[in-house]
């Protein structure tokens, strides 16, 4: 397997406060990887710093072996690494449909020349996003919103109409922001069982933040324990949950239960 993210030695102080601290992780390309942590372990800011919300103050991230450190989030997504759970607000008054219909970033309807010469083949090019767009609402079963304004939506269906911008985008790897908070079982299982097949099916890369041990444990492998800025174990949830430094560090030397109640 190949590494798709590489962060090398990556530090990110705000003021005082150490937020990261000298940090490497790698993450190979076709896994889904799980990043967890005590509340404050900096899981967050180094998502930032991987999706180009902010730069590192020390180290690098790599992407496909190339420097993308302190790049952009719309320069990242057009290199293939796209981060959710964050539906714009410029979108919550379109429909589901439409969000989905926003997704492929360069189509030929944007373009003056081709809205002015090329209005056939640019109507073309829309019954052909519409349909895969409606595809994936089916899919996601998410059919019946499909005209429901995405603001609308229950905060599960949200997460999944995200999945279906991920599929739309035909993004190589996708940072999730926990997905489980907010989410109803039913959901929850429909966007596990989307996250599981975009990785087999499609060869996509996932990188998960979550505080939910269960979830982490049937979607995840290898799982990435942070504690105080820095990695403090790697391995298979099966392994994480025994390491006595994890016990002690992250579900405070008692019962193995959720991070957070
Ligand atoms: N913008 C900021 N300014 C100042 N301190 C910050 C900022 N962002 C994060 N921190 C601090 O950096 C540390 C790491 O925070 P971070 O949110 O990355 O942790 P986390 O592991 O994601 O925690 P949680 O699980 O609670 O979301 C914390 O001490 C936090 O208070």
């Amino acid at each position: 397997m190949a590494t798709i993210i590489d962060v090398q030695d990556v530090t990110k102080r705000f003021g005082n406060v150490l937020a990261v601290d000298h940090c490497s992780l790698t993450v190979e390309e076709g896994s889904i990887t799980g990043l967890i942590g005590p509340n404050g372990a900096g899981k967050t800011t180094l998502f930032n710093m991987v999706a180009g919300t902010f730069p590192p103050s020390s180290g690098r991230i790599l992407l496909d072996g190339e420097d993308v450190t302190g790049l952009a989030a719309h320069e990242l997504f057009a290199r293939g690494l796209l981060r959710t759970f964050q539906i714009a607000q410029d979108f919550s008054h379109m429909t589901a449909l439409e969000n989905l219909m926003m997704v492929p970033a360069r189509q030929s309807g944007e373009s003056f020349f081709n809205a002015c010469f090329r209005r056939g083949a640019v109507l073309a090019e829309e019954k052909q996003t519409r349909s895969r767009a409606e595809d994936v609402l089916d899919i996601l079963r998410l059919s019946h919103v499909k005209n429901e304004r995405a603001g609308n939506l229950s905060g599960g269906q949200k997460k999944l109409l995200e999945l279906g911008r991920v599929m739309m985008a035909d993004a190589r790897v996708v940072l999730l922001d926990e997905i489980a908070a907010g989410v109803n079982r039913t959901l929850l299982n429909d966007l596990a069982a989307a996250v599981q097949r975009l990785n087999r099916e499609d060869g996509l890369t996932f990188f998960v933040i979550e505080h939910d041990m269960d979830l982490i444990a049937r979607l995840c492998d290898p799982v990435i324990v942070m504690a105080a800025g820095s990695v403090m174990v790697e391995g298979p949830m099966a392994e994480i949950r025994q390491n006595p430094e994890v016990v002690e560090a992250y579900f405070g030397g008692g019962v193995q239960a959720e991070a957070r109640p």
